[in-house]
C-alpha cells in the first residue's frame, strides 16, 4: 500500500517538526496537520515564518519550504481525516491531575478523544499511527474504541514513538538513530507496518529502521526515557558528593564517559533535567509498574524522580545558605529559563522550582531569558498555584537584557546552558552587580578560575 494523504493530529513540539520533515522529504505525500488550537494553527500560518509557535533550529526554513506545497495547517480536523490513508494521533499525554492515578498516570483522555473523532467520521480505511508516547497496552484501547464505534471500516494501528530532542529536533529528524515502528501480528498489520517504513525510508536508511510488536515499541518509548533520565540523576546524585569531597563532577564524569561500555553522554551533571517528558514518562512507568503489582520495579524508576527533586531543592537551598542565610529583599538575577538551550519550552524546567522556592523565601527575582517571553514565565509560576498572578507580577520581574537582569543583583544564577550566556562581559555584569557578587553555576557552563578571577565568588554544581 502506498501512502498519498497523511493527516496528524496534534501541531504541538512533535506533530509540528516530524511533519514538517515528512513532507519535505515525500513531496509526492499531502500533510494536513490539524489542530483544535485555533491560536496556534494560525501561528503555523503566519506569513512569517519566523512567527511559528516552535523555536527549533532549522525548522522555519523547512516550513517555508513545504507549507502551501504539500504542508498544511488547518482547524478542520473531520475533512483530514476523511482525506488521509495514514492518521498519526501526536497529541499531548500529560501526567493526570484528578482522580485515579493523580500525579502518576498519563492522562489519555485527549487520545481517545481523537480515537473517538476518527471512527465517528472516517469511511475508508484507515492506518493509524500512535505518535504520542503513551502506556504499554494503549493500542488496545484504541482498537476497542475504533472497532466499537466506527462505520464497519478496517483500522490497522501502529505505534512509531518519537524520540527527538527539543532543541535539535530538526537534525534529529534528519539523521535518527533509529525509527521505531510497531504493529500488530496479522497480515494487515504488516502491511501497515510497511507502509510507514516506506514513508520513513524516503530518508531514513533501512537498517536504522526498527520493526517490532506493538507493546515493545508503547514500551521502548517510556524505557529509553527512563534510562536517559537515570543517567542524569545518577551524575547529579555524584555531583553533591563531589561537592563534599572536592573530586570535580566533569572530571569524574570524563574519566567515566570514556569506558566504551558507558558512553559519554549525558552525563552533564545539572541543576536538575526538566521538559515535557522525563518526568511525566517515568512516572507512568511507576504507574504501570505498581498497576502489574510490581512495586520493587516502581520503587527503582521512582528513584530517578527523588533525585531529580532534591537536585532543584538543593541548589535553590545553596543560594540561600550561601546569601548568609537570608534572601529576603535581595535581588538574584536568574539566566534562563528554558528547560535547555535553544528551546522556548519551558515545561518542567528547573528554573520554575528554584525561583517559586526563592520567592518563598522572599527574595526579589529577576530572570532573562533570549527566547522565553514574560507571559510564559508568570504562567509556569501561576501555574505552580504558590501565589496569585499578582504577587507573582509583583515579586518577580523579567528582563528583556542581561545587562539590565543582573543590575544590583546580589546574585546571578545560570539555570539554561544558552551559548550567549558563555560569551557576555562577566567583567562587566559583575561591577554592576552588588559585593559580594555572588555566582551559581547550575550548568557548569563558565570558566570558573576566570570568573574567581574577575571576583565573583562562585558556587558549581559538582565541584567543591
Ligand atoms: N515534546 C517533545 O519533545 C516530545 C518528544 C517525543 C514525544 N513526545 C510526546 O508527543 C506527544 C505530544 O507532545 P507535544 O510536546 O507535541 O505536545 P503539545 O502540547 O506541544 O502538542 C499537542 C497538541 O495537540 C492538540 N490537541 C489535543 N487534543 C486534540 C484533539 N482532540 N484534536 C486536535 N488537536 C488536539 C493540542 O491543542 C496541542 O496543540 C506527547 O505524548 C509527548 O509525550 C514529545
Ligand atoms: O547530560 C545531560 C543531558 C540532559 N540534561 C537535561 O535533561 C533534560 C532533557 O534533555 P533532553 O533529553 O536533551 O531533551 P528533551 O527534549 O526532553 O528530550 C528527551 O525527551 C524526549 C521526549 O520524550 C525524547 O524524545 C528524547 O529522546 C529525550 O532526549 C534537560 O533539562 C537537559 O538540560 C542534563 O541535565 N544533563
Amino acid at each position: 500500500m502506498k501512502v498519498s494523504n497523511i493527516c496528524c493530529i496534534g501541531a504541538g513540539y512533535v506533530g509540528g517538526p516530524t511533519m514538517t520533515m515528512i513532507a519535505a522529504k515525500c513531496p509526492h505525500i499531502k500533510v494536513n496537520v490539524v489542530d483544535i488550537n485555533q491560536k496556534r494553527i494560525d501561528s503555523w500560518n503566519d506569513p512569517d515564518v519566523n512567527n511559528i509557535p516552535i523555536y527549533e533550529p532549522g525548522l522555519s526554513d523547512l516550513v517555508k519550504k513545504t507549507r502551501g506545497e504539500n504542508l498544511f495547517f488547518t482547524t478542520d480536523v473531520n475533512q483530514a481525516i476523511l482525506d488521509a490513508d495514514m492518521i498519526f494521533i501526536s497529541v499531548n499525554t500529560p501526567t493526570k491531575t484528578y482522580g485515579v492515578g493523580k500525579g502518576m498516570a498519563a492522562d489519555l483522555k485527549y487520545i481517545e478523544l481523537c480515537a473517538r473523532q476518527i471512527a465517528e467520521v472516517a469511511t475508508s480505511d484507515k492506518i493509524i499511527v500512535e505518535k504520542s508516547t503513551l502506556p504499554v497496552r494503549t493500542a488496545e484501547a484504541l482498537r476497542s474504541i475504533l472497532d466499537n464505534t466506527g462505520n464497519g471500516v478496517h483500522f490497522d494501528i501502529l505505534s512509531n514513538p518519537e524520540f527527538l530532542a527539543e532543541g535539535t529536533a530538526v537534525s534529529d529528524l534528519l539523521n535518527p538513530d533509529r525509527v521505531l515502528i510497531g504493529a500488530e501480528n496479522t497480515e494487515k498489520g504488516k502491511k501497515a507496518q510497511q507502509a510507514l517504513v516506506d514513508v520513513y525510508s524516503n530518508w531514513v536508511s533501512q537498517e536504522r529502521i526498527l520493526t517490532t510488536n506493538v507493546w515493545s515499541s508503547e514500551l521502548s518509548k517510556l524505557t529509553a526515557n527512563a534510562f536517559l533520565a537515570q543517567r542524569v540523576s545518577s551524575i547529579n546524585a555524584l555531583s553533591e558528593l563531589c561537592e563534599v569531597t572536592e573530586a570535580d563532577v566533569n572530571e569524574v564524569a570524563r574519566a567515566i564517559g570514556t569506558d566504551s561500555r558507558i558512553g559519554a553522554k549525558f552525563l552533564q551533571s545539572s541543576v536538575g533535567f526538566g521538559g515535557s517528558c522525563f518526568q511525566k514518562d517515568i512516572l507512568n512507568l511507576v504507574y504501570i509498574a505498581q498497576t502489574y503489582g510490581l512495586q520493587e520495579v516502581a520503587d527503582y524508576w521512582e528513584q530517578v524522580i527523588i533525585m531529580n527533586d532534591h537536585q532543584k531543592r538543593r541548589f535553590a537551598k545553596k543560594i540561600v545558605k550561601t546569601l548568609f542565610n537570608t534572601v529576603s529583599g535581595k535581588k538574584i538575577t536568574l539566566l534562563g529559563w528554558a528547560f535547555k538551550k535553544d528551546t522556548n519550552d519551558t515545561r518542567e524546567s528547573a528554573a520554575i522550582y528554584v525561583a517559586d522556592y526563592l520567592l518563598n523565601e522572599q527574595a526579589e527575582v529577576t530572570v532573562y531569558d533570549p527566547k522565553v517571553t514574560s507571559e510564559q514565565i508568570y504562567s509556569d509560576l501561576n501555574y505552580l498555584g504558590t501565589r496569585s498572578d499578582e504577587e507573582n507580577r509583583r515579586l518577580l520581574k523579567v528582563e528583556s537584557g542581561p545587562m539590565k537582569a543582573v543590575e544590583n543583583a546580589h546574585a546571578t544564577a545560570v539555570l539554561t546552558e544558552w551559548d550567549e550566556f558563555v560569551q557576555y562581559d562577566w567583567k562587566d555584569i559583575y561591577e554592576r552587580m552588588l559585593k559580594p557578587a555572588f555566582l551559581f553555576d547550575g550548568r557548569m557552563l563558565l570558566d570558573h578560575e576566570k570568573m574567581k578571577q574577575i571576583g565573583f565568588d562562585v558556587y558549581t554544581i559538582g565541584k567543591g
